[in-house]
């Protein structure tokens, strides 16, 4: 499947009576029979709809995907019918909505904005961390804006995003010592009150189509510095994603999904 060219394999194991086990080399033996950004799988949960966990190319689980989020939705409604729906994920519950144009629209919850929960290794303003890259041509890139979706963020703005090495760049922030858990780095450039484009160098994927959570965050970065309204369309080298952070605090996103067939993973999952 894709989210608007977030590549992903999704694993649908509800229904599977031994849990799913997905170590490292299992995760990159998946990869390396069809390359993913990253691997989602669905198990069955008590209480919800079902358990959604999500993996990085490099084989790391992460707390949150927000693209994924919205991937296994749309299938959810596909297969069961319904309206709305619910998952657990190491990032939080999240909660999803059949739009009427067979959108699935997922609610991430609240941005977390404490720099302990980002998390960040020190105490920082959050809203225009006292850090700063400097660009290989020249010039550098300063106050980007620190948000958690579940997984961490930094949102840096800039005026021109296709003159930002970011596969040069990416690595240096990811692995920064600010960054105790890593993190994801998101460039956007302001386009209106309510349109951004932005390119995403993801924690342990690298610079993808598309980052669901990077849009959240970089719509709630760039508000919190009064850049933004609360809600924008988000144009990512893939399509369209929107993002709203309601009144009520929490993040909704949406956008374009696909799927694209069936890999067959035949002896990897036993
Ligand atoms: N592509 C995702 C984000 C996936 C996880 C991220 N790389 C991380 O390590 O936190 C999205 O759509 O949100």
């Amino acid at each position: 499947m894709n989210g608007a060219g977030n590549a992903f394999v999704l694993i649908d194991a509800r229904g599977r009576s031994a849990p799913l086990s997905l170590p490292a080399e299992r995760v990159a033996a998946i990869h390396a029979r069809h390359a993913f950004d990253q691997l989602l799988t669905l198990e069955t949960h008590p209480v919800e709809t079902a358990l959604l966990r999500v993996w990085n190319s490099d084989g790391g689980e992460v707390g949150a995907c927000g693209n994924g989020a919205r991937a296994a939705a749309w299938l959810l409604f596909e297969q069961d019918g319904g309206e709305t729906l619910s998952m657990s994920s190491r990032g939080g519950r999240l909660t999803a909505r059949r739009l009427e144009d067979g959108r699935a629209e997922v609610n991430l919850g609240r941005p977390r904005l404490s720099w302990r929960n980002i998390p960040l290794s020190r105490d920082m303003d959050t809203e225009a961390l006292d850090y700063e890259v400097h660009l290989p041509g020249g010039g550098r890139l300063t106050r980007p804006g620190a948000v958690s979706m579940g997984n961490p963020h930094v949102t840096f703005t800039v005026s021109d995003v296709s003159a930002i090495p970011i596969a040069q760049i990416g690595p240096m922030i990811e692995h920064d010592i600010l960054f105790p858990q890593r993190v994801n780095a998101g460039f956007a450039e302001i386009r209106g009150s309510d349109r951004i484009r932005l390119r995403v160098w993801e924690r342990g994927a690298g610079l993808t189509q598309a980052c669901g959570t990077g849009a959240c965050a970089a719509v709630v970065a760039l508000h919190r510095q009064g850049k933004l309204g609360r809600a924008a369309e988000v144009e990512v080298d893939g399509g369209r994603l929107g993002v709203r952070w309601a009144e009520d605090d929490d993040v909704y996103l949406t956008g374009p999904v696909e799927l694209e067939g069936e890999v067959d993973l035949g002896g990897l999952l036993s």
